[in-house]
Order: C-alpha cells, then sequence, then structure tokens
C-alpha cells in the first residue's frame, strides 16, 4: 500500500504585507503597529524555510496569497467609482479600513481552514472547512476567497469535500487548524482529532478570557467535527486555559502543538491539565506509546513562550522516523528558551533535532513557523488527484524568488497603502503566480 503523507501548505506572504497594528490581543501585532515592512523580505523568509524543510525530505507546498487590496469588500460597504478612486476615498476617510482590506493575513496558512484526513472521516473523503475568522474585522474577508482557492488546487471530488466557511459572528468563530491537532500513530492510521476552543459562545456562565477575545468557540469545533464526519470516541473538545489568553495566546498554536504520538505544550495550556492529559492518553488508547512533553512555567514562562513562539514551533516527521522542531530565530536568541531546546532533544522523546528559522517579518504580526503552514494529510492517490503546481521543488523555488524579486517593495508602511500602484503590483504579481502554479488566481 503507498504512504500517506503529512504536506506542509506554507501560505505564501502577500505584496502588501505591512504592520498595521489590526489584532487585539496578539502583542506582537500590537506592539510593531507602524513599524516598516519588508515584503520581498517576508516572502523571502518563508521561502527559505520552504526549501529547507523540502531538502529535509519534507513534503512541502504552498497556497497562493488572496489579492490585496480587497476592493470589492470596500464597494459593499458603499464606496464606489473606479478602483482608483475607491482607493482614494477610503484612504481619506478610513485609513484603519483600508489596512485591513489590504492585509496580506492569508499568508497565515494554519488559520485558512481546518482539515481531516480521509482516515478519520466516516464517508472516506478529505474534508476542508475554510475557517471564518469572524473575530478580526481585516480576517473575517479571507473565508469565502480561501474556500475558492482551497476548491480550485483540492479540487477532484472524488477525494475532496469543501464545506462553506461557519455562519459570521461571534457565536461559531472558528479560526482554523490553529486551534485543532491531530495525533496519529503513523498518518494513514486513523487520528485522534483534538479542538482546543477558548470559551462557550452560548454559556455565559463557562469560564472566558476577561481582557483578549476567545477567537474560536466550541460550538464552532463541534461544527467542524459534525461536517468532517469525525468518529466521536476519536474527537476531544479541549476548552484552552483563559489566563493564558488574556497574555496574548490568541490561538491555541501560541502553546501547544502535536505531530505523530507527541503532544508538546505549556503546562498552563489547558483549562483542566489533568483531566485533559487523562482523556488524551483513554483516547489514544495503548496500541502505541504516546509523548505528552508538557513544559513548566519554572522552565519557561508563558510570557517567554509567547515572545520566542517555542510552541509556535512546527515538529515534523523525517524520513529517519525521528521528529525535528522547526523554531522561530526568537527561540535561539532566548537563553531559557534555548537552553530547554537543547536539554529537549537529548531526551528519551522522539524529537531529536532542533532547526532554526528566521521569519522575523511574519513574526513581528504574530505568525510563527506553525502559523504560516496548514497540514494537509493525503494519501499517494489524492496526492496525485492535484493539478496545480504547488509543490516545492528546484525549479519552482527559484521561479518563486524571481518573481518576489519581480514583484514585492522592500519596503512598505501603513502610509503607503494608499498608493494606487500597490493595487496595480498586487494584481500583476497574482497574474504571474497564476501562471507559475497554473491556476487562475485573479
Ligand atoms: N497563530 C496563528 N496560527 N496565526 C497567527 C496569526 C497572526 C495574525 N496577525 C495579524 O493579523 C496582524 C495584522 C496586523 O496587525 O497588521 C492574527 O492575529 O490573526
Amino acid at each position: 500500500m503507498s504512504k500517506t503523507v503529512e504536506i506542509n501548505f506554507d501560505g505564501l506572504v502577500g505584496p502588501t504585507h505591512n504592520y498595521a497594528g489590526l489584532s487585539w490581543g496578539n502583542v506582537a501585532s500590537m506592539g510593531n503597529k507602524q513599524a516598516v515592512a519588508n515584503p520581498r523580505e517576508a516572502v523571502k523568509q518563508g521561502l527559505e524555510k520552504m526549501y529547507a524543510l523540502h531538502k529535509l525530505g519534507i513534503p512541502q507546498a504552498f497556497l497562493p496569497p488572496l489579492l490585496r487590496p480587497h476592493i470589492e469588500t470596500l464597494r459593499r460597504l458603499g464606496y464606489s467609482g473606479t478602483d482608483a478612486q475607491v482607493l482614494n476615498k477610503v484612504a481619506k476617510r478610513d485609513p484603519v479600513l483600508l489596512a485591513c482590506v489590504n492585509s496580506a493575513s492569508s499568508m497565515w496558512t494554519a488559520n485558512a481552514c481546518t482539515m481531516s484526513p480521509s482516515a478519520d472521516s466516516a464517508d472516506g473523503k478529505v474534508h476542508f472547512t475554510a475557517a471564518n475568522l469572524a473575530n478580526r474585522f481585516h480576517r473575517s474577508i479571507e473565508g469565502p476567497q480561501t474556500s475558492a482557492l482551497l476548491k480550485k488546487i483540492f479540487a477532484d471530488e472524488r477525494y475532496f469535500v469543501h464545506h462553506d466557511p461557519l455562519p459570521l459572528g461571534e457565536h461559531f468563530g472558528d479560526e482554523g487548524a490553529a486551534n485543532h491537532t491531530r495525533l496519529c500513530s503513523n498518518y494513514g492510521a486513523k487520528g485522534l482529532q483534538l479542538f482546543v476552543y477558548g470559551k462557550e459562545a452560548f454559556n455565559q456562565n463557562a469560564p472566558a478570557p476577561k481582557k483578549y477575545p476567545a477567537r474560536q468557540t466550541k460550538e464552532a469545533s463541534e461544527a467542524i467535527a459534525r461536517l468532517h464526519q469525525l468518529d466521536e470516541t476519536r474527537t476531544l473538545f479541549i476548552p484552552q486555559n483563559p489566563d493564558v489568553i488574556d497574555q496574548g495566546v490568541f490561538h491555541n498554536d501560541v502553546i501547544a502543538v502535536g505531530n505523530g504520538n507527541v503532544l508538546f505544550c505549556h503546562e498552563q495550556a489547558f483549562l483542566h491539565p489533568k483531566q485533559t492529559y487523562e482523556q488524551i492518553k483513554r483516547a489514544w488508547g495503548d496500541n502505541d506509546k504516546l509523548f505528552i512533553i508538557r513544559v513548566s512555567g519554572a522552565e519557561v514562562s508563558v510570557e517567554d513562550a509567547v515572545r520566542s513562539y517555542l510552541f509556535n514551533s512546527q515538529l515534523v516527521t523525517l524520513p529517519s522516523g525521528d521528529m525535528a522542531i522547526i523554531v522561530p530565530g526568537e527561540c535561539h536568541q532566548n537563553p531559557r528558551v534555548w537552553n530547554y531546546l537543547q536539554a529537549l532533544i537529548t531526551r528519551d522523546t522522539p524529537v531529536k533535532n532542533v532547526h532554526v528559522f528566521d521569519v522575523k517579518q511574519s513574526m513581528r504580526n504574530g505568525g510563527g513557523p506553525a502559523c504560516l503552514r496548514q497540514r494537509v494529510v493525503l494519501s499517494a492517490a489524492e496526492r496525485s488527484a492535484i493539478q496545480a503546481k504547488v509543490f516545492i521543488d528546484d525549479h519552482i523555488i527559484g521561479q518563486l524568488h524571481a518573481w518576489a524579486d519581480n514583484h514585492y517593495r522592500e519596503q512598505l508602511s501603513v502610509s503607503d497603502l494608499a498608493d494606487p500602484e500597490l493595487f496595480k503590483e498586487s494584481l500583476r504579481a497574482q497574474e504571474a503566480l497564476g501562471e507559475i502554479c497554473g491556476l487562475p488566481l485573479v
């Protein structure tokens, strides 16, 4: 039988990448408001990470960015005239709205959707639900476009099922795979799906953060599990610790990550830690050894975790069977986190290697290595049903670097978003990318 693999679909950073401080509760986004961005460096940092993972023998692909600015949203909000007139009017009247429709936030493809492999769904198909990202306006406009993009890439109806984003509004706030982890003994085996939520929208008495928003609701996670036809005995809904949301853990992937038979998390990640570990162990069963690597506050504080993004790392299985942890440069710069990582790889767990990547352009907006990728688990037949040229290899990586050199600016500040040339540049970049990947993107 041919092998089922996990493919990382990283988001390509779009040409309008900027720092507008749009994400309340995301400390990096709030702290870097108005900083000058370098979109070309941003996209290339992502490409370097993708290529390095490909070279490590890990299947790697990319998702094109969504076209920004999103003029259609502005028209829906009553701005009219030519595209240039629309942009000019909104720049004068509402610069925050202008920043929202220009955000390159689709780069964080962990938030693009929740996907379930065919091994886990009752109908034996691969399911996708694009996230509605209801909590932040600039992100809430992504859902329909993301859904359309996923349908183009995962087009073969014999294998792939697409569900519309959940209804908008805070009750069904859904942030996709950033609050979802799948544990499994191998990628082709039936998995254990963990959905972590920040609040129960219809139960005012349930614990919830006090300062910052809980972006994922229990109701949304339950809806996804129903839509994806998941086995109830292999699906857990886990409350996040609301206190850590108030310390900047706006998604669970800022404090926990899982892969294969490893769950790596901070001891304060969950509201009921002991109960949660027990539930996971029970549902996992005893076929194979499960590793729950808990990091104590004495080893790494929540503050250090949020600043370094230790848990927003990627845990990947190498061809040798060992795992590697892919961390951002900020982990290397933090002595406590770095000491922890050095000790971790000597311990009796599958995690044996650490690799550091500079993804600072994205990190300044609160997006680490794990935010930048959507994991898609596919059998060989499902993988070969994808026609689009979105898989990283030596040829396409060169094309993508040249494309970035041709179409991306090296400096972009929030005040530049009013420049009508930026829209034209973005359009040209999108058309050229469409040619590279053999997909109509405009
Ligand atoms: N943790 C995961 N999976 N994703 C990170 C998303 C970061 C993103 N930042 C932003 O949208 C900042 C945009 C700005 O401020 O310009 C967000 O908060 O939704």
